[in-house]
């Protein structure tokens, strides 16, 4: 029997690097899930204007809206004045359009927080889709400007029945784009067909994501994304971070096909 201690010391390390690089967290609803997904936001937050000065946070659409918009405006003396929060990807309609990401965090969220309007990094709704993404790109170098590709402090990321993120879609050339920041997509198979979407560059350099994904529509798809041997055939499962941590906060619903060891914490349970 081959004991720890006789492993290589690298071995090791790579061992507790693999394990400790993705949790999977597994709560009876999503009742339980926001108040520690928003504790997870408030942690990363501290840390991150404890080092930097600054929290730089990505936002996705979906049941993350309303379930992240709940969970923050329940905290007492929440203080935003110092984030900047970007969308991961942002659907190319006007803001008033009950379609569009920013439109709803607006109403739900940064509405009723002080965060500063220059925090806020939004798409230009107006201009043609390409133009978009050539400006958005443009906002995010103005925010990141040491960074080759952005290093998000965190970013919240939902995942669709097929196994798209962002407006990242199974089997669509974006998949490999490696050199842009931000890209159009004129043929999403989701509707609206038109969107901006960050690419697998910038979500992995982030120091933190965090996939939101409850009901039991996601079953199948997150034993693929989180066990299956298709692998990058699922967009979701490309997000791996380069050196930041990876969480999947899930409901029962959504893990009931999993095999695979996941916690279930306890309340007051920090991430
Ligand atoms: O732009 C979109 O069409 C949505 O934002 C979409 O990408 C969503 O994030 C996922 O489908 C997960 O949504 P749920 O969390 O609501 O399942």
């Amino acid at each position: 029997m081959v004991s720890a201690l006789e492993f290589p010391k690298s071995s090791v390390i790579q061992t507790y690097t693999l394990m400790a690089a993705r949790r999977v967290v597994v709560f009876p609803s999503s009742a339980e899930l926001g108040p520690v997904l928003a504790q997870l936001v408030i942690s990363r937050a501290t840390k991150a204007i404890s080092s930097h000065g600054r929290f730089t946070l990505g936002l996705s659409g979906g049941s993350l809206v309303s379930i992240l918009s709940k969970e923050l405006l329940a905290l007492p003396d929440l203080d935003c004045s110092k984030w900047v929060v970007g969308f991961c990807d942002e659907r190319l309609v006007s803001f008033d359009d009950p379609e569009s990401t920013y439109g709803l965090y607006k109403s739900q969220l940064f509405s009723k927080i002080n965060i500063p309007d220059s925090g806020i990094l939004t798409i230009n709704s107006s201009l043609p889709v390409n133009e978009c993404a050539e400006d958005y790109t443009r906002k995010l170098k103005e925010a990141f400007p040491d960074d080759d590709f952005p290093v998000f402090d965190l970013l919240l990321l939902g995942m669709g029945p097929d196994g798209h993120t962002c407006s990242l879609f199974p089997d669509h050339p974006l998949l490999e784009e490696a050199k842009k920041i931000v890209a159009p997509i004129s043929d999403s198979p989701k509707p609206p067909p038109q969107r901006v979407t960050m690419t697998f560059p910038v979500v992995n350099s982030a120091r933190c994501v965090a996939f939101v994904s409850t009901g039991g529509s996601k079953a199948t798809v997150l034993k693929g994304v989180l066990e299956g041997s298709e692998g990058p055939a699922f967009p979701a499962a490309r997000v791996v971070p380069t050196s930041g941590e990876l969480f999947w906060l899930v409901d029962d619903p959504a893990a009931a096909s999993l095999t695979i060891q996941v916690e279930r914490p306890g309340s007051g349970t920090k991430l």
